[in-house]
């Protein structure tokens, strides 16, 4: 499941209705940057809701992955979001941000004028 996509969440609700706080920011933080992602609803599943943290040996939800890899819950997403590291860590992946985009055009248009 992890593999199954470059970026995949393990969040209560599903995207377009998280039922916690904690997987409602991750979702919103991802959606900024145009992250396609998988989604896998732990509230379906005792199976999967504590598989994953055994997976992971992280005790909380929500867990996202990045290329397989395990790479933080709500508090370390919000962080890397701050510090510009959730740009670095998509771009290693091959994927562009939408903020960065953002960014570039912006620098872009301002040399013109
Ligand atoms: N500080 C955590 C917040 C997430 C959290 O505390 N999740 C709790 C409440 S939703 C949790 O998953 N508890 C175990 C469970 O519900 O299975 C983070 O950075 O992700
Ligand atoms: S479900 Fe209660 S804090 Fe996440």
């Amino acid at each position: 499941m992890v593999k199954n996509k470059k970026v995949v969440v393990f969040m209560k609700g599903i995207p377009e209705e998280p039922r916690c706080g904690f997987s409602n920011a991750v979702v919103q933080i991802l959606k900024m940057h145009g992250v396609h992602f998988d989604a896998h609803n732990v509230l379906e599943s005792d199976e999967l809701r504590n598989g994953v943290k055994d997976y992971s040996s992280w005790p909380t939800i929500p867990q996202v992955f990045i290329n397989g890899e395990f790479v933080g819950g709500c508090d370390i997403i919000i962080q890397m979001h701050k510090n510009g590291d959730l740009i670095e860590e998509l771009k290693k992946v091959g994927i562009t941000s939408a903020l960065l985009e953002k960014e570039l055009n912006n620098q872009k248009n301002s040399k013109n004028h």
